[in-house]
């Protein structure tokens, strides 16, 4: 499957969010990460919808919305209204997630879900026939800038393999403390979106284009 650098904003300066996106998406990132919290599933607050079709309104690439929020599906039709492309929710935040999974394909956008570092990998079976993405957390959801769980690299290797087992075409992506340094080992495992924030936001052009040209080299 294709290798997809998706940056997280939640790192991006926000007064220069415009062009810092334009030098991603100029270094080959085809997905852009928006962090959503609510300060209850997470202890932090980011942002919501409106910043969605803020960003929608002058931006092409695939907006993949990581819904960090309880109960999820009270927002899933505000963020697909505000632009969002796929809509990624907790496993751990909802009642009826298979409700929620289809409450996102009604809106149009392919949906995804998440599991933090300390949810086993065998809640995600029931869901294999019914999303178009996986997000394994690399680090407790909540904050940018937090250093890769080494423990993930393992859980990414037995997803991959529960998505190879069920024959379809599911992409798998990883978040939280991955960079230059560390990429190739969520390659390996299997891992086919690359989530970045710090890594990448420190300096947009620069770091995109470095993780682009490591992504390359696995294509
Ligand atoms: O979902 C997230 C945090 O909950 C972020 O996407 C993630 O932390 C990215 O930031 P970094 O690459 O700096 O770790
Ligand atoms: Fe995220």
């Amino acid at each position: 499957m294709e290798k997809i650098l998706a940056p997280s904003i939640l790192a991006a300066d926000i007064m220069r969010l415009g062009e810092q996106i334009e030098a991603v998406k100029n270094a080959g990132a085809k997905y852009l990460h928006i962090d959503v919290m609510d300060g209850m599933f997470v202890p932090a607050l980011s942002y919501g919808m409106c910043v969605v079709e803020s960003i929608r309104k002058s931006c092409d690439m695939v907006l993949d919305v990581h819904l960090m929020i309880v109960e999820p599906g009270r927002h899933v039709e505000a963020f697909a209204k505000a632009g969002a492309d796929i809509i990624t929710i907790h496993l751990e935040a909802c009642a009826d997630a298979h409700e929620v999974i289809r409450q996102i394909h009604s809106c149009g956008c392919k949906a995804g879900v998440s599991i933090k570092p300390g949810t086993p990998i065998e809640v995600l079976e029931e869901y294999l026939d019914e999303v178009e993405l996986i997000l394994i957390m690399s680090v407790e959801p909540g904050f940018g800038g937090q250093k890769y769980i080494p423990e993930s690299t393992e859980r990414i290797r037995q997803t991959a393999e529960l998505i190879r087992k069920s024959g379809r075409e599911i992409e798998l992506e990883v978040d939280g403390g991955v960079g230059a340094g560390n990429v190739e080992l969520v390659l390996e495992a299997g891992a086919n979106v690359i989530v970045a924030g710090s890594a990448v936001f420190k300096d947009p052009a620069k770091n995109a284009a470095e993780m682009m040209s490591i992504l390359k080299k696995w294509d």
